[in-house]
């Protein structure tokens, strides 16, 4: 169980206060919950925070009951991390030695640590390669040998970091099997990819400039939007270029019909069935992403 209550992490850098995450809680009592947000909202440090790498400005969070600020090493021993983030493995070692040399780190005997290590790269078919150097891996067995680490103690809790990114498709897929089969633990997880994210969470949690600003399973979320449709327009509204799916020619907007009383003309309406790209572009696309996509579609307008 991860139970997070008024956390509020603030960067200092030199001349500049960076607010990363403002008064966050939420719980996820058991299955996988994920992160979702655009770049610089806050998800890395959430879980930084979660794994003990960052200290809280304000707030605390609890694994399993125990807390981040005040019980590292406890929280630690429940907690594995995959991330990609930090230069992870040994380079010269093979997948065997890097895992034994980690989980010695973590109190594991030889002994023990050979079972497991044996165990968790057989889970994630990584068995061939255990006498195989780091430096060999593809990224997707990199990922995976960063999983197994992470899976060595049994923790009961997993923190992913967009542990899909730079993945191809099958490689990606082959991941999120293995993540969906862990039954019995608490995941949470970073991404990107909203389609992973429906396939695997039963709680998304939308953060925006550091607060939560939505939570709920990916049904939930889409039922926030009411009837989504696609409808053709002249020009596109200021503070409305998040909703476009076409910048070229006529332009056509996607986005919940109750939106459609901000145009004042627009034709072809046609119900589409919502997604959770909709519930982001709702509640996330933001205003500068707006203004950028408006300066793109100018720019297009402007050479034809
Ligand atoms: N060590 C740091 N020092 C100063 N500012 C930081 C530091 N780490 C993160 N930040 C800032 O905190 C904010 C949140 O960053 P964070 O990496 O948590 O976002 P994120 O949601 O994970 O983004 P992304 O999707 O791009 O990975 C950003 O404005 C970022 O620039």
């Amino acid at each position: 169980m991860i139970d997070v209550i008024k956390l509020t992490k603030i960067y200092k850098l030199k001349n500049k206060q960076v607010s990363a995450l403002s008064d966050v809680s939420f719980t996820l009592k058991s299955g996988i919950g994920s992160l979702v947000g655009h770049n610089g909202a806050g998800k890395t440090t959430l879980i930084k925070i979660l794994s003990t790498l960052v200290i809280p400005t304000s707030g605390d969070a609890f694994i399993e009951g125990h807390s981040v600020t005040r019980e590292e090493k406890k929280v630690r021993e429940l907690v594995g991390l995959v991330s990609v983030s930090e230069r992870q493995f040994y380079y010269r070692l093979t997948a065997m030695e890097n895992l034994l040399f980690f989980s010695s780190l973590q109190g594991l005997s030889i002994t023990e640590a050979k079972k497991r290590a044996k165990e968790v790269l057989e889970m994630l078919n990584l068995s061939e390669w255990e006498n195989v150097q780091y430096m060999k891996f593809s990224t997707g067995m990199q990922r995976k040998l960063a999983l197994a680490r992470a899976l060595i103690t049994d923790p009961p809790v997993i923190l992913l970091d967009e542990p899909t990114l730079g993945l191809d498709p099958l490689s990606a897929r082959e991941f999120r099997n293995v993540i969906k089969n862990f039954k019995d633990k608490t995941i949470l997880f970073s991404s990107h990819y909203l389609k992973e994210v429906e396939e695997l969470a039963d709680k998304i949690i939308l953060i925006k400039r550091g607060k939560i600003i939505c939570e709920g399973n990916a049904e939930e979320l889409k039922s926030k939007l009411g009837k989504v449709v696609e409808v053709k327009v002249r020009e596109i509204p200021r503070g409305l270029e998040r909703y476009a799916i076409s910048l070229v020619g006529e332009p056509v907007l996607r986005l919940p019909e109750k939106e459609t009383e901000k145009l004042k003309y627009f034709e072809d309406i046609r119900e589409v069935e919502p997604t959770l790209d909709d519930v982001y572009a709702y509640m996330i696309g933001d205003e500068e992403d707006s203004i950028r996509m408006e300066r793109v579609r100018r720019s297009w307008k402007a050479k034809e």
